[in-house]
């Protein structure tokens, strides 16, 4: 069997169905409905030069960019941004040498990042994982854990780095992380790599999965790190790692921690999420008022040897369709097109960080909100002795 990717026949993208079957002055109604609006109008397309439409077109991969503009303030500069997202499948059959499977990746990332540089990118993030297939399903050691490295030089790590400083961008790069000051435990992180090329930081994955295939907790546990946030020269960051946006207070301690971006690298599948895709990370943008980078992976990945769910359905070698549909959200619920479900990809957002405190102002959630009584109230959840408030109605037998 052909172990690289899709075989089933998937649909590229809402996006071009609505436009094929929508006549023109009804699907400008729809799109406000479905992608909302930035200062009263659609989020617009942001012209993509020749030299990053040439490096698409010759190596196969959807290049698509927005703007979402802020009102001008009297006393503060706007503070324009250009926010790429970036989402792949693997290159190489999961069966082929790991180093062999890395640099397939490794290639076709340079040239997304080669045209991310030509367009001006200012903030990347790749997808969880990135360098890897995401094998977790398999519960298997070997070969999978051999792709982990060392967040400040692996070689993704110094691939990454020499990137960044090519095109003075900060690069959020998620990977299977091995920590070898600890006892060779593995994690999965997102390292923060400066426009000089300089490693900021690292975040790590506060959730992990328990549900179908996604056996992650055979591999890694929850990270120890806390929600930190990156202040860099292009804006504040922080990055939710996939099964973490199914978590509102996770937004929320990113957000308390004055993020202005937050990445939400992730790999997820059709049955399991799509429905939930395009509303947990646009919802936090508008309840945390930052803008988010939604991105999941393409493909489907088969592997070697078969494994279960736990759910009574047979054996099986891959996890289903990694639907991709990497999209940006901002702080005023407006959001950009997604990019296709089964084709590599780059999203280009031009974004006014000065929108967050400006949606703040507006809808002022920091001022309403209640944390003193949710803090109150955790403490109080968190008591083994803790007895629910439920108020029963005394006609009830
Ligand atoms: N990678 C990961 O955490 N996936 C879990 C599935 C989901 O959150 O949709």
């Amino acid at each position: 069997m052909d172990t690289l990717n899709n075989k089933k026949e998937e649909i590229d993208k809402v996006e071009t169905i609505l436009e094929k079957y929508i006549p023109e002055n009804e699907l400008k109604e729809v799109k406000k409905i479905l992608y909302g609006l930035n200062r009263g109008q659609l989020v617009q397309p942001l012209p993509i030069n020749k030299e990053a439409l040439q490096i698409a077109e010759s190596h196969d991969f959807e290049i698509l960019a927005s703007k979402m503009t802020a009102e001008n303030e009297q006393l503060r500069k706007s503070r324009i941004v250009r926010i790429g997202v970036i989402q792949n499948c693997i290159g190489a059959p999961t069966t082929a040498p790991v180093k062999e499977q890395y640099k397939a990746i490794e290639e076709k990332i340079e040239k997304m990042i080669d045209a991310a540089g030509a367009m001006g990118v200012n903030v990347l993030c790749l997808q969880e994982t990135w360098h890897m297939p995401f094998a977790f399903c398999t519960r298997e050691r070997y070969p999978w854990v051999e792709f982990a490295e060392s967040a400040t030089d692996g070689e993704s790590v110094l691939f990454i780095q020499r990137m960044a400083r090519k095109y003075n961008m900060v690069i959020v790069s998620p990977i299977l992380e091995r920590d070898d000051v600890h006892g060779g435990t593995i994690h999965n992180t997102a390292v923060v790599v400066g426009n000089n090329g300089n490693i900021i930081g690292k975040s790590r994955k506060n959730h992990i999965p328990r549900t179908g295939d996604f056996n992650e907790s055979t591999y890694y546990m929850e990270s120890t790190l806390g929600h930190p946030v990156f202040e860099t020269v292009f804006g504040k960051i922080g990055i939710n790692i996939c099964y973490g946006r199914h978590h509102n207070l996770n937004w929320l301690a990113y957000g308390l921690n004055g993020a202005e971006i937050v990445f939400n690298p992730s790999a997820t599948v059709g049955e399991l999420s799509e429905p939930m895709w395009s509303i947990e990370a646009r919802n936090a943008s508008m309840t945390n008022n930052y803008f988010v980078g939604s991105i999941n992976r393409v493909g489907t990945e088969y592997f070697p040897n078969e494994f279960t769910s736990g759910n009574g359905k047979p054996a099986h070698k891959d996890f289903g369709h990694f639907y991709g549909s990497s999209y940006v959200s901002a702080p005023d619920g407006s959001r950009t097109p997604g990019l296709s479900r089964v084709r590599d990809g780059l999203n280009i957002s031009e974004v006014d960080l000065n929108l967050c405190q400006q949606v703040k102002d507006k809808w002022n959630f920091q001022m309403t909100g209640r944390y003193e009584i949710y803090a109150k109230f955790l403490t109080e959840y968190i008591d083994p002795n803790y007895k629910p408030q439920i108020i029963k109605d005394p006609s009830m037998k």
